[in-house]
């Protein structure tokens, strides 16, 4: 279905059908939807493909093979480097032809949270500066690197970069993200409710 949902959100931004296509489209879509929410869960429930303690998060908005609105971008390690992959279509577009300033902001995070939990060090972001050295363009493939700088009691920094697979030592955006352990008691705080549920 993400699949599906991604092809649908690109041609919808791309289309150039006239309006009574549309009007056409956005009936069917909502024809399609309305079983989709007979059974919904509730904000504290995870999903149950899902699995939180394992890693698996379907509807990530950046690497759920299950999310509408994900490239998906897909992530691995080597060795030390957490590497990502992607392509990103209209729906990104902050500049013409180029991926929003936002969107690469995510895609970093989303990378630099990746490599600091695969390392052993789960934390959450508390800063993420970001540097933009040339646009990001669109339907170009890309590929993103992260890897952990520092380690500091609770506090972990990663850094990491966005980049084409034709052109991967020339870094487009970068990023320097700042990242936190919780507490038990701040994680009892934020998740309790999610994982007393899930239990
Ligand atoms: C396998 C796949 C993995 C995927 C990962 C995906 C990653 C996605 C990442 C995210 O998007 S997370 C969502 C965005 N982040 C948040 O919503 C976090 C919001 N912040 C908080 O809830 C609190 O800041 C937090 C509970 C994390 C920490 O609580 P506190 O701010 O009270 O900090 P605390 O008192 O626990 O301090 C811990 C240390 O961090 C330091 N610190 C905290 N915030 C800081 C900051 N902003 N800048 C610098 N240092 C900071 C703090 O000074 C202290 O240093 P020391 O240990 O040396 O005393």
């Amino acid at each position: 279905m993400g699949e599906a949902l991604r092809l649908l959100i690109e041609n919808a931004t791309a289309t150039e059908m006239p309006t009574e296509h549309i009007l056409r489209a956005a009936e069917l879509i909502r024809q399609a939807a309305a079983p989709l929410g007979e059974h919904r869960r509730g904000r504290f429930d995870t999903a149950s493909a899902d699995d939180l303690l394992g890693g698996i998060r379907l509807y990530n908005p950046v690497t759920g093979e299950g999310s509408a609105f994900a490239p998906p971008v897909d992530m691995h390690r080597e060795g030390d480097l957490a590497i990502g992959t992607c392509t990103l279509g209209r729906a990104f577009e902050g500049p013409p032809s180029f991926a929003h300033g936002g969107v690469s902001a995510m895609l970093l995070d989303q990378m630099l949270g990746y490599a600091v939990t695969t390392a052993g060090h789960p934390g959450m972001t508390v800063r993420l500066d970001t540097v933009y050295r040339s646009p990001v363009p669109l339907y170009t493939p890309l590929r993103m690197t992260a890897s952990i700088t520092e380690v500091n009691g609770r506090r972990v920094t990663a850094t990491g970069a966005i980049t084409t697979t034709t052109a991967p030592t020339t870094a487009l955006v970068e990023a320097t993200g700042l990242f936190v352990a919780l507490r038990s008691d701040q994680a009892k705080r934020l998740f309790g409710p999610v994982l007393d549920r899930s239990a």
